[in-house]
């Protein structure tokens, strides 16, 4: 079996997550219209028995890491540098852009990161569902000429074109090695990791830019019955304001929030799920070392 870690890097919000999910073809990761979604490095096993497609058999260990950017918190630096270090452990490197590189300094801080890189790269020009033919090629050219990739991708993620493209290139980097993960196994989160997630996505959904970049998830209580699952979640925000804007007049945003992330935790659980969610705040937490570590963005 050919095996090995994939990282994929990229400024906030190119659409990372939204790949992984399409290459796993499931759901782990969460993703938004809002920038900096993802905190930690999220990982997804991709495992394949040799077909007429792809005559291999694969196990791909693909790392969504977070957005690469300047950042303002101590939150802000662990993102980044949960994605930076990854750079270090992997076999291949998926770059995501979507648009050109001289557009903005994100992505040629990135460039010039991977200057330093010897491992293989592949750039992945993302949302193509969205790009006029012209624009693509402007795209490709800019990043052609620095001579980095081993290969340049056009794909939607969220349309899933061409994701086998991508599958297809990074398995050439992978080598001879053991099974990491059993087959039928696509992340290594614990179920109640992804399940914070899911409540943090969808308060990401409901409220304004300000609020949900405050906002933590933790899981107080997990308990797994015959016929049901009972969850209690404090959602933990930065301001009282916040506070309030999260519960909503007579409490309708926060039954939103609860009902929709319940219902997409019985699917993930395959049960019956009663959840419970309180509101609580904690200041700053973002630049505290003891609340980043608490809420697991900290060694
Ligand atoms: N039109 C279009 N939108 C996409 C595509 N891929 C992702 N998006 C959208 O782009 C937004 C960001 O996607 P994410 O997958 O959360 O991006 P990310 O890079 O993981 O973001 P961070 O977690 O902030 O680093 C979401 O609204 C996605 O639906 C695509 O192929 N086409």
């Amino acid at each position: 079996m050919k095996t090995g870690f994939v990282g994929i890097i990229g400024r906030p919000n190119v659409g990372k997550s939204t790949l992984l999910n399409a290459i796993l073809g499931e759901k782990i990761a969460i993703t938004t219209e809002k920038p900096q979604t993802t905190r930690n490095a999220i990982r997804g096993i991709y495992t394949h028995y040799s077909d007429d497609e792809l005559p291999e058999d694969l196990q791909m260990i693909f790392i969504d890491t977070p957005g690469i950017h300047r950042p303002r918190t101590k939150l802000g630096s662990y993102m980044t540098d949960a994605a930076i270090g990854t750079l270090k452990e992997v076999d291949a490197i998926i770059f995501i852009v979507d648009d050109k590189l001289s557009d903005g300094p994100g992505d040629k801080y990135i460039v010039d990161l991977l200057d330093d890189v010897v491992t293989p790269k592949i750039l992945v020009i993302n949302k193509i569902d969205k790009m006029q033919p012209d624009e693509f090629a402007e795209i490709y050219k800019e990043y052609e000429d620095l001579g980095l990739f081993e290969e340049i991708i056009g794909v939607s993620a969220k349309e899933g074109t061409h994701v086998e493209n991508v599958i297809k290139e990074v398995a050439q980097f992978m080598e001879e090695g053991p099974m990491y993960f059993p087959d039928d196994m696509i992340t290594e989160h614990p179920e109640r990791f992804v399940v914070s997630e899911i409540i943090r996505e969808k308060i990401l959904m409901y409220l304004q830019d300000e609020v949900p970049h405050g906002v933590a998830v933790e899981i107080e209580q997990y308990k797994e019955e015959e016929k049901i699952t009972k969850i209690h979640a404090v959602i933990y925000c930065e301001k009282k304001s916040h506070k309030g804007m999260i519960i909503g007049k007579g409490g309708r945003k926060l039954k939103g929030i609860g009902k929709s992330a319940r219902e997409e935790i019985e699917v993930l659980l395959g049960t019956k799920v009663y959840l419970e969610l309180w509101v609580k705040v904690k200041e700053n937490w973002r630049d505290s070392d003891i609340a980043l570590s608490n809420f697991g963005y900290k060694e």
